[in-house]
Parts: structure tokens; C-alpha cells; sequence
């Protein structure tokens, strides 16, 4: 089973010279020697908490330093300073070795009474004696299925008749179990030993051993933590200390949330609001040689996405929409929009031909307003125009009402209605522009190929791009102001984590004797950072919406009834940003982890 085979080790001087030494699968080893002569030393090296040795150290035939997680698999420790975790209660600090080691479950109950620590359950770790201390250390090294326990003078810190005790059990427990145990304690070395030892001129010699009865253990059931559960104990253990810097990274992740989605929001509503006056599926036309366009030019483009077509002659000017017959400025709605087909539901019925018009419900308002009469529906008023100072009505009837509020007043015609009132008004059969409205967009590329004579460009293309410009440069110099604070809240992240690891390096130390890896140990380290940022970003996502939704009741309320959502949160955005904060911590964690892998064991086990 375990085999020590030639070890030699030295620091300043030679400690141990040419060892060769066999264990028996159980029973308890006591080693005695004199203080200084190494006793600690191979303990260490048979745990594999220090390889710096010559020869070979073997369990079941291999080499114990290319065994992977050996301690895990093989070995307990218990010290003589106990090494618990005083922040854990009594009964977290028991069950801390199952998150790393599988435990033997049904043997737990059995084991606390045999060690008298049922009645100490509900204590605070700190508050106990040496003995109980002590005892829930010897729990914590037999409940788990490792099959050599090694105990550096676990009877160091405590009174004679605890020492007794500790023996007693130890005695007991090393039926199942090899147990090897360092004691300077003579008396009950040679008392409970099995097989006892001294280390002397840095040889180690048999003093003397009893005969021992073989036993034959059957096997028993075992269970493990999932390593996960004990990354939340570990954070419910220092969530106070990170608390403050939660609340700092929130400040800054807020700061830019609220930047990125205010530029953002305020950007899509001048978009939308523009949408409604120049839907972005409006095309307009123009001659390549900037001849005149006529009604028969629109007629020949052909394409079954095209809903709509309107000629446009900019010297007429559309002056608007009044009842009565004679042009007043006063009594005329001004309207400047009238290239669309109606998209909502209407209330009336479809314009049959071109003396019928749909007005948007608030300009139909607007106008009763303006008439102080009671309804306007199927009434004629009249569409004013303006040509070369000559205004001249044309009369038309509105059939319907479109269920939709417009930021500007809007009319809806028959396709070609305006070429036809033009025409009857002013002779006028030309226009300069042309506008198509289309399903879909994409129409625009068929149509220049299909017609190459003709100018085809996104009505609203332009205007629309240098709206997205302008905020874009304002989201950089905004995003400049609130990576100062992400930057500020990342140093300290870093250095909160540098801290923690400082600070906890004795912790570290007693979990990897407890079985855990140095990759887990680093990520324990990393963990903090990603549940620091974790929450901080959680937090701060949640009270943006909160604001939002707070900010939108009140526009809604006190501005205006015409956008839905002013400030929408981007959950695209957010997606991002969790991504780009999830990097932030991982590069915030490299100096920790580093120094994670840098802990001595044995040394920060003194500390
Ligand atoms: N890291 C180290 N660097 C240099 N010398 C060391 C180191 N660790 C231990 N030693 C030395 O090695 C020798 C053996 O130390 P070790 O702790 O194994 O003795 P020990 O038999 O356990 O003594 P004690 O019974 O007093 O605990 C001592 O002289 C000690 O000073």
C-alpha cells in the first residue's frame, strides 16, 4: 500500500538519509523522535504537500507525484491547530470535507456520537475548547473514504486527559484505516501504537510493535457535495466584505447603462417618429438626365411590391385641408404629408376614387377642432394649392378615419389623386420627384436594375444616417465620461480579489488538505469576481428598467400620449455588455489566481 523507498531530504542540512519504510493497509503508526529531527517533514511528504525530496514515495505501487488529486483520493490530515474554519459553524465545518471527498454517509451519526459532538452542533466553531476542536477534526478525517489518515501531534494543543481521549479514538478508528501519528507524548505513544517508531540520526527505526488482529471492513456506501453548493457557502462567507464593491461596480455598470440606452432609446424614437413622417419603405424617383417625370413614367414601374405612387411637383404647394370653400389661413389645416397608404385600422370605408380622402384620427380632431362641428365624416371640405400665387381649392369628401395619432397631420389620397387635382386645377402634368412606397425595401435593388434610366434612393436614407451619426458621436463622448467609473470600479475589483487571497491563504491551504484542487481553489478566487460582477450587473439591469418604466409613466402622462415607450432597455445591448463585463472579471481575476497558485501550503498552514 504506501511505501517509502529511498527518501532522502535536506534543507540547510541532511533531515532524513536513505529512509525505506512499508505500511500496512491499517492499524496506527506512532512516530516519536526528538523535536527537530524531521517528524513533520515526512509527514508532509507522505501527504504531498511537499515533493522536494529524493527517492520515492509509493501508494498501491505508483509513484504518489504523478498520482493526480492524490490527496483527494488518498489522503486526510489532522493538525495540531486543527485548521477548522472558524467562520463556519460546527456542523458546516464537518460537512466542508464532503464538497471535496466522498464522504461515508451512513457511518456520519455513528461518528458524531462516538466523538461526542452531537450536542455541538449549533455552536460557533471559535467558541469551542482544544478537545471539541480537536474531535471534529478526527470526524472530519474518518468520514471520508481516504484510506490513510495523517495526524501531525494532534494531542499538541490539548490537556492530558483530552490526549488520552484523542488516542483512544484514534486506536479505534485505525482498524479501518492506516493512521499515521506524530507524538512527542511518550507515554501514550507506547500506551495505543500498533506499530511504533522513532526518527533518530535521520534514520527511522521500529520501536516496537503489537500484534493486530485483522479485521475485514465491508464496503460502505459513499456521497460527495457538488463543488458548486460549496462556491455559494464560500460567497455567503465574505458576501459582507463585498458589498461595498458590489454596490461600486453597480454605480459605474449603471452609469453606462444608462448612458448606452438613453443615447439609444432617444435615437430609435427620432427614428420611429421619422418613420411615420418618411416610412423607410419610401423610394424616390428622379430622371438620371433630370428631365421631368410624368403620371405615364410612374404607370411603367412596375413591381408587386409597390402599394403606392406619387408625383410630386415642387413649385405647387399644398397649403391644406379646410371646410369652407374660401382659402383662410386661420380656418386651413396645414398638412405636409400625404404619401402613404393608410396602415392602420380604419374606421369608414377605403377611398373609392379620387375625390375621397382618409384623414389620420388627430388630424380629423384637429380639423373638427378648427370647425367647432360635430362630425366631418362623409362631408365635403376642401384641399387647398398654391401655384405661382394662385391658390385654388379642389373639393373632396372624407370617407374614413385611420385609428392612428400622427406627430404631423396627415392626409391619404388615391394614388395618383394629386396628378389628377393638378391637372384640373393648373394644367400641370409634370412633376420633379416621384415617390413610390413599397412592402418591403429591398424592391429598391430589382427596380434600379429593371429601370436604369431612373434615380431610385431611400426617401428618408440620408436624414436618417446623419441622425445615427450625430449619436453616435455623442454615445462616445458620453461612453469616454463612463469608462472612467468602469475603470476605477475594475482596478478596485482587482484589488478587492488581490486582497481577498491574501487574506485568505490559510484558508485556501486547509482546503486543498481537505481534498480540493488547485483549480478549484482558483476558481473559488475567480468565482468571487464573477459573482461580485454577477451581481453588480443583475442589480443595476434592475433598477434601469425600474427607471425606465417610471420615466415612461410620467412622459406618457405629462408629455405626450404618442410614443408607447420613450426609454426601452436593449436587451441585445445588455447581452453585450454582460459579455464584455464577464471579460472585465476575468482579466480583474488574473493577479488573484496567480497568487492562488503561488500558496505554499505548508507555510500558510503556519500562518
Ligand atoms: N522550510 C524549511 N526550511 C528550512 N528548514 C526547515 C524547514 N522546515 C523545517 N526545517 C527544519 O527541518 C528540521 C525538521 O523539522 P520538522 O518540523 O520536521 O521537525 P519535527 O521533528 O517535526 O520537530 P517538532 O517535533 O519540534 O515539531 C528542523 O530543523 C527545521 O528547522
Amino acid at each position: 500500500m504506501l511505501e517509502i523507498k529511498h527518501l532522502t531530504k535536506a534543507y540547510e542540512r541532511v533531515i532524513l538519509k536513505d529512509v525505506c519504510l512499508s505500511f500496512k493497509e491499517k492499524g496506527l503508526y506512532v512516530i516519536t523522535g526528538q523535536s527537530g529531527c524531521g517528524k513533520s517533514t515526512l509527514l508532509n511528504m507522505i501527504g504531498g504537500l511537499d515533493s522536494n525530496y529524493q527517492g520515492i514515495i509509493e501508494m498501491d505501487g505508483r509513484d504518489i507525484q504523478t498520482i493526480p488529486r492524490y490527496i483527494q483520493k488518498y489522503v486526510g490530515f489532522i493538525f495540531q491547530q486543527f485548521h477548522l474554519i472558524e467562520e463556519m459553524s460546527v456542523k458546516e465545518n464537518e460537512t466542508l470535507i464532503s464538497y471535496f471527498k466522498r464522504i461515508f454517509s451512513a457511518k456520519k451519526e455513528i461518528l458524531l456520537s462516538q466523538l461526542k459532538l452531537k450536542n455541538l452542533q449549533s455552536y460557533k466553531t471559535k467558541l469551542l475548547s482544544g478537545g471539541q476542536k480537536q474531535r471534529i477534526a478526527i470526524y472530519r478525517g474518518f468520514i471520508a473514504n481516504h484510506p490513510v489518515v495523517l495526524c501531525d501531534e494532534p494531542t499538541g494543543a490539548l490537556d492530558v486527559k483530552n490526549s488520552e481521549e484523542v488516542f483512544k479514538t484514534l486506536k479505534e478508528l485505525a482498524k479501518e484505516k492506516l493512521v499515521i501519528v506524530i507524538s512527542h507524548d511518550e507515554k501514550l505513544a507506547s500506551k495505543y501504537h500498533d506499530y511504533l517508531y522513532e526518527i533518530k540520526n535521520q534514520q527511522i527505526h521500529l520501536v516496537h510493535q503489537n500484534k493486530i488482529k485483522e479485521t475485514i471492513t465491508a464496503k460502505e456506501k459513499t456521497t460527495k457535495k457538488s463543488f458548486f453548493q460549496f462556491l455559494l457557502k464560500d460567497f455567503k462567507l465574505c458576501w459582507k466584505s463585498h458589498f461595498i464593491v458590489i454596490q461600486v461596480l453597480f454605480i459605474a455598470l449603471l452609469s453606462i447603462m444608462l448612458t448606452l440606452s438613453l443615447t439609444n432609446s432617444t435615437n430609435k424614437q427620432i427614428q420611429a417618429q421619422l418613420e411615420k413622417i418618411i416610412p423607410s419603405t419610401t423610394i424616390m424617383l428622379k430622371k438620371k438626365n433630370n428631365e421631368m417625370l410624368t403620371q405615364k413614367d410612374l404607370q411603367n414601374i412596375h413591381h408587386k411590391e409597390i402599394t403606392y405612387r406619387f408625383l410630386q411637383n415642387d413649385d405647387v404647394e399644398f397649403l391644406g385641408i379646410s371646410p369652407l370653400k374660401k382659402y383662410q389661413t386661420n380656418k386651413t389645416l396645414y398638412i405636409s404629408d400625404y404619401i402613404q397608404k393608410p396602415k392602420y385600422k380604419i374606421q369608414g370605408k377605403e377611398i373609392g376614387n379620387d375625390q375621397e380622402i382618409i384623414l389620420a384620427r388627430s388630424t380629423y380632431e384637429q380639423l373638427i377642432y378648427l370647425t367647432k362641428q360635430k362630425s366631418l365624416m362623409n362631408q365635403e371640405v376642401y384641399l387647398f394649392f398654391d401655384y405661382q400665387n394662385e391658390v385654388k381649392s379642389y373639393p373632396v369628401k372624407i370617407v374614413g378615419i385611420e385609428e392612428k395619432e400622427t406627430v404631423m397631420e396627415t392626409l391619404y389620397l388615391k394614388e395618383f389623386a394629386f396628378n389628377h387635382y393638378l391637372q384640373e386645377l393648373y394644367q400641370l402634368e409634370q412633376g420633379h420627384t416621384a415617390f413610390l412606397q413599397v412592402k418591403n425595401k429591398k424592391a429598391m435593388k430589382i427596380l434600379k436594375e429593371k429601370y436604369p434610366i431612373y434615380q431610385f434612393k431611400l426617401a428618408n436614407s440620408s436624414l436618417s444616417s446623419t441622425i445615427d451619426k450625430k449619436f453616435k458621436q455623442i454615445e462616445i463622448i458620453f461612453l469616454g465620461f463612463s469608462s472612467l467609473s468602469i475603470i476605477t470600479a475594475c482596478f478596485l475589483l482587482g484589488f478587492v480579489l488581490y486582497l481577498m487571497v491574501i487574506k485568505r491563504k490559510k484558508y485556501f491551504a486547509i482546503l486543498q488538505t481537505l481534498g480540493a484542487s488547485l483549480k478549484q481553489v482558483c476558481f473559488i478566487a475567480l468565482f468571487q469576481g464573477l459573482i461580485i460582477s454577477g451581481v453588480a450587473f443583475f442589480e443595476a439591469f434592475l433598477v434601469l428598467n425600474q427607471l425606465f418604466v417610471l420615466a415612461n409613466t410620467l412622459i406618457k402622462e405629462s408629455i405626450s400620449n404618442l410614443m408607447d415607450n420613450f426609454f426601452i432597455v436593449s436587451y441585445e445591448m445588455m447581452g453585450v455588455m454582460f459579455i464584455v463585463v464577464l471579460i472585465f472579471t476575468l482579466l480583474c481575476s488574473m493577479v488573484p489566481i496567480k497568487k492562488v497558485k503561488e500558496i505554499e501550503i505548508i507555510e500558510a498552514l503556519k500562518g
